[in-house]
């Protein structure tokens, strides 16, 4: 089951509005600012999921115990879309590590389908940890399943997983669902969209988010 953030009356669709529409979408800065935006608001969300304990601190005039997080955290992205966000993430978890793989879409030849050209993954040890795989657009979700898989490999097991995206479709979803049924892991949102493109672009979506906050590749 995957976890839509409730977007109704918040500043959080103000944030997503902007990244869709195709009017404002190509001033760069504020796409790659709104793309943080919404990764701190969901930052903040996941956060209300994990284990603290009781700590106390000292204030100018007194003692008082507050609730402090007691797992560490690490942040894991594909580059180059999912940097902005991740970004965001990292403004919330101060001491978080970070993770990141490289990895690229190549059509295939086979009408319909799509590879997944993987590079290389950078990732501290993930052992007991919150890991935090953050990419923003959830579309086929085969990306997605094969960094999950590639990061366990060489960082070893998390305690949990949670995985974040911006705009997911349905079809992505429940790809992630059914590869990794059975893991510990939790999906998250800010919008699930219905449909893919024949290119396998989300539909309606947002086009292309590396080229939006990074300019086009060759
Ligand atoms: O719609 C999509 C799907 C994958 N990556 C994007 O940038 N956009």
């Amino acid at each position: 089951m995957v976890n839509v953030i409730d977007t109704r009356n918040s500043v959080l669709n103000t944030f997503l509005s902007e990244i869709r529409a195709v009017d404002i979408q190509q001033d760069r800065m504020r796409f790659r600012r709104n793309l943080e935006r919404v990764g701190e608001v969901m930052a903040y969300e996941i956060s209300k999921t994990f284990d603290y304990s009781a700590r106390t601190i000292q204030t100018p005039i007194n003692p008082i115990s507050v609730m402090l997080p007691r797992q560490e955290v690490v942040i894991a992205t594909v580059l180059r879309a999912g940097l902005p966000f991740h970004q965001g993430f990292l403004n919330y978890f101060d001491h978080a590590g970070s993770a990141f793989v490289s990895a690229r879409r190549a059509y295939s030849r086979v009408e319909g389908q799509i590879e997944i050209r993987f590079d290389s993954v950078y990732t501290p040890d993930l052992t007991g940890k919150q890991l935090l795989l953050v990419d923003p657009m959830l579309a086929t979700g085969k990306s997605l399943v094969i960094t999950y898989r590639e990061l366990l490999k060489q960082g070893n097991l998390p305690a949990h997983t949670h995985i974040a995206s911006v705009i997911a479709s349905r079809q992505g979803v429940e790809y992630v669902e059914k590869e990794l049924a059975g893991e510990p892991l939790t999906l998250w949102t800010a919008a699930l969209d219905e449909a893919l493109t024949d290119k396998f672009y989300i539909d309606p979506g947002l086009g292309d988010a590396g080229d939006l906050a990074f300019g086009d590749k060759k």
